[in-house]
């Protein structure tokens, strides 16, 4: 029998345990230090065993999972140096910034057990293991950062069993994984907060800014509403990167600035079809970095029934939903529903039949 231990079984971590929940000769046990979390993984069946001890969750493990936020990693590092160990373990973690973790891990000795520093790309707003999902890593990059002197076959041992997860593994450097992450993950998440707030300091004033916000405001901010210790943990792990990518991003916005004070409509289009350019040739509807797979965006009107009207639509063209979340429902403003699909025949299908009814967006 494998054991794999996971300690914190939220979003990253329940989605993970749901990959290998029930696959032959595996056991998935699951730590947290609160004794209502383990009943929760345990109710929700997320896991085979829950513990609050550390200890025990870990004893004969062969794998140990840390999908705690970035800033608790080293912490349990250091525990995992206290507690009895499988000799030849793999320690990996599934935090959002890699060079501090992975320096971290150096420094511990770790009774012959193996660190591997893990950063799937693929993830949401939303948190908790009620959030997790079975689905999250499909085709999704899953990076890996081993140090320099793992033996292949330690590699290969967790490649191997990331298999179940069917995201895609790529092996990259901590310090490029860290700059490039920064870019497309780090820094959208702090314009998307910075500029909902911008708004919000207007709407104290007057309602309306947030009454008439519409497709491209939420398309930029979905973002915003993610975990706040999360994120302060990344931004506080990744400070060097970070504030080189401020630099320049108020370069960016200061070259806006000034084409439209001197009236440059030239310049203006030519930034919208370079942006516009490099955006087509995203990987298609990649998951994780910021698009969610297989998600429509549905407007509907605010009255009773609604969502039993979309389903039963999808239902009588035999399509199947795996979510349905209503994103705003306000008196004042039509509501938004999220639908999300398993795979692409279904959200294509999804699109064509609520077209002609609703108004739908990607
Ligand atoms: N959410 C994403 O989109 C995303 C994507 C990739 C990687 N990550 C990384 O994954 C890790 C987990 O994020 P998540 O989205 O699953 O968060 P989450 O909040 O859903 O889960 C975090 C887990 O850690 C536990 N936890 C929190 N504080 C704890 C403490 N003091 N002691 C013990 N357990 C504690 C929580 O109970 C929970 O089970 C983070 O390091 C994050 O950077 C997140
Ligand atoms: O899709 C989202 O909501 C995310 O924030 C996921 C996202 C990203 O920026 O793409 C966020 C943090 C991760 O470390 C990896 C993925």
């Amino acid at each position: 029998m494998t054991k794999i231990a996971i300690v914190g079984v939220g979003l990253m971590g329940g989605s993970l345990a749901l990959c290998w929940k029930g696959k032959p000769g595996l056991h998935i046990s699951g730590f947290s230090s609160n004794p209502a979390s383990v009943d929760k993984y345990l109710k929700r069946g997320v896991v085979d065993s829950a513990t609050t001890s550390l200890k025990e969750a870990v004893a004969d493990a062969d794998f140990i999972f840390l999908c705690v936020p970035v800033g608790l990693i080293s912490d349990y590092l250091e525990k995992l140096q206290q507690v009895e160990l499988k000799p030849g373990c793999i320690i990996t973690d599934v935090g959002s910034t890699k060079r501090s973790v992975v320096e971290c891990a150096a420094r511990m000795k770790l009774q012959g057990a193996y660190f591997i520093g893990g950063h799937p790309m693929a993830g949401s707003e939303r948190s908790g293991v009620e959030a997790a999902s079975l689905y999250l890593y499909e085709n999704a990059f899953y990076v890996l950062t081993p140090p320099e002197g793992t033996p292949e076959e330690v590699y290969n041992r967790l490649v191997e069993l990331l298999q179940w997860t069917r995201a895609q593994i790529i092996r990259v450097d901590a310090e490029q994984h860290d700059d490039i992450v920064g870019a497309i993950s780090h820094l959208p998440h702090v314009i998307a907060v910075a500029l909902v707030n911008q708004i919000a300091g207007y709407n104290e004033s007057n309602g309306l800014y947030r009454a008439l916000a519409a497709g491209g405001f939420r398309d930029i901010t979905r973002i915003a509403s993610g975990d706040p210790v999360m994120w302060r943990d990344i931004f506080q792990s990744n400070k060097p990167v970070m504030l080189k990518l401020l630099d320049d991003w108020n370069e960016e916005i200061s070259k806006f600035r000034s084409m439209i004070e001197t009236n440059d409509g030239d310049g203006i289009m030519d930034a919208f079809k370079r942006a516009g350019k490099f955006r087509s040739e995203l990987p298609e509807r990649r998951k994780g970095v910021i698009t969610a797979l297989y998600d429509l965006y549905v407007d509907v009107p605010d009255h009773p029934g609604i969502i039993g009207s979309v389903a039963t639509l999808l239902g009588s063209h035999r399509i199947n939903l795996s979510n349905i979340q209503i994103i705003e429902s306000r008196d004042d403003v039509p509501g938004v529903l999220r639908l999300s699909f398993r795979n692409e025949e279904d959200f294509e299908k999804a699109s064509e039949v609520l077209k002609p009814y609703y108004v739908v967006h990607v």
